[in-house]
């Protein structure tokens, strides 16, 4: 922050740099207390001091709708995106989830969707530079309490994960401290926290991704069949919640999904961009699928996949619709580190044979699936 460019009194500006304090967001998100004990200012010098960082940060240029449109904002790169920390899920994704809009990852039980959930977490912390936000994460929970000890393992692993960075660098940021865990037992207490604790945490600049895991349970529990229409209502009350909180703050927001099986097979009428040869698609329906601005889906092959001495069972991350991205896959793995592609030409993927199909006396076909072989019950280690 260029101090000297504050409408402040030189003495408040000598104050400020005598005690370490670097950045106006570090003056916006400390009381004025603190920062009475840190400057040892007066109560109406900490005020004017708190009112020129606040209106210096409100002359910053607006932000004009084409630039949200391209993922610009003026502090960062145009179209900086949120990065996984593995450089070929970014490929897949032109950097990783953009800023604006909500980003869904659907898949089935066991997919790994709430892995890809917490090592985004850790990676919006990076710095900039480094592809993150250089902010926390906030992760609401929905259904199961939220995994710690997988994080805790994720946070002692990111040096192995993130090889490319300095390891003092990876060592100094205190992961932990800037991830805030929310759990919400049902919808009203969903809505409270994206409506009251969410922009409180994101205007401090504590946070600058959100993720909801995941968002149909609670709509699927709380409405029956035949109140479908009270449950869209609710659906786009809670999605444009979370529109206005990406596009104010800039940030992104990574909805999990859970899929529904396809029990008709492919149906002309309905809309599943382009899934139609899928078994499942993502819950909620086309409401929700028109609130998502970015849908990923992540399916467990069969077969196994190795790197090094670890080896999983693989993973196809698809982009089924984005409006930057073309339709695309890579191959990856839930592994010790953290979520990981498998770059081209490193692919010992093992192959599931092909389904078997069977014509049966009523004119049916039965498709039969048969796992690779050395795949049955394979587990990740
Ligand atoms: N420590 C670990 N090392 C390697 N792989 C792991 C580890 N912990 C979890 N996994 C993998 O991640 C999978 C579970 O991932 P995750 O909990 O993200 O799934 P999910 O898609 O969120 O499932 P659900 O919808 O049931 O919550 C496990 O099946 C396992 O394959």
């Amino acid at each position: 922050m260029n101090w000297e460019e504050l409408d402040l009194n030189p003495r408040i500006i000598a104050a400020v740099k005598r005690a370490n304090v670097k950045s106006a967001k570090e003056i916006l998100s400390l009381s004025g207390p603190d920062l009475q004990r840190l400057t040892k200012l007066s109560k109406a010098d900490v005020h004017h001091l708190h009112t020129a960082v606040a209106q210096a940060y409100c002359k910053r240029p607006p932000v004009t709708a084409l630039q949200l449109l391209r993922g610009e904002c003026p502090s960062l790169e145009p179209g900086h995106r949120l990065s996984f920390g593995c450089p070929v899920l970014d490929a897949l994704l032109r950097g990783g989830i953009p800023l604006c809009g909500i980003t869904e990852l659907a898949g089935e039980s066991g997919a790994g969707k709430t892995q890809f959930g917490l090592q985004l977490c850790l990676s919006v912390q990076y710095p900039v530079e480094h592809g993150g936000l250089g902010s926390g994460a906030v992760f609401i929970c929905t259904e199961d309490s939220f995994p710690i000890k997988r994080l805790r393992q994720l946070i002692a692993q990111q040096p192995h994960l993130r090889e490319d960075l300095p390891k003092a660098l990876v060592r100094s940021i205190r992961f932990s401290d800037n991830i805030y865990i929310e759990h919400t037992a049902d919808l009203k207490a969903l809505q409270t926290c994206i409506s009251k604790r969410v922009p409180v945490l994101l205007s401090r600049g504590l946070v600058r991704l959100v993720v909801v895991d995941s968002v149909a349970g609670l709509f699927r529990n709380e409405f029956q069949a035949d109140e479908t229409i009270e449950r869209t209502r609710h659906l786009l009350t809670f999605s444009s919640a979370l529109h206005r909180l990406s596009h104010t703050y800039h940030t992104p927001v990574l909805c999990i999904n859970q899929v529904t099986d396809v029990v008709d097979g492919p149906n002309p009428g309905r809309c599943d961009f382009g899934l139609v040869e899928s078994r499942v698609l993502p819950a909620l329906g086309l409401a929700w699928a028109n609130q998502v601005m970015v849908r990923l889906m992540l399916r467990r092959l069969g077969g196994c996949v190795t790197a090094g001495e670890q080896s999983c069972i693989p993973r196809r991350l698809e982009v089924v619709f984005a409006p930057h991205l073309p339709r695309d896959s890579c191959l990856c793995g839930v592994w010790l580190e953290g979520v990981r592609g498998v770059p081209l030409g490193e692919d010992t993927h093992r192959e599931p044979p092909p389904p078997q199909q069977q014509l049966l006396p009523d004119g049916q076909v039965r498709t039969t699936h048969r796992p690779a072989a050395g795949a049955e019950g394979a587990e990740d280690t």
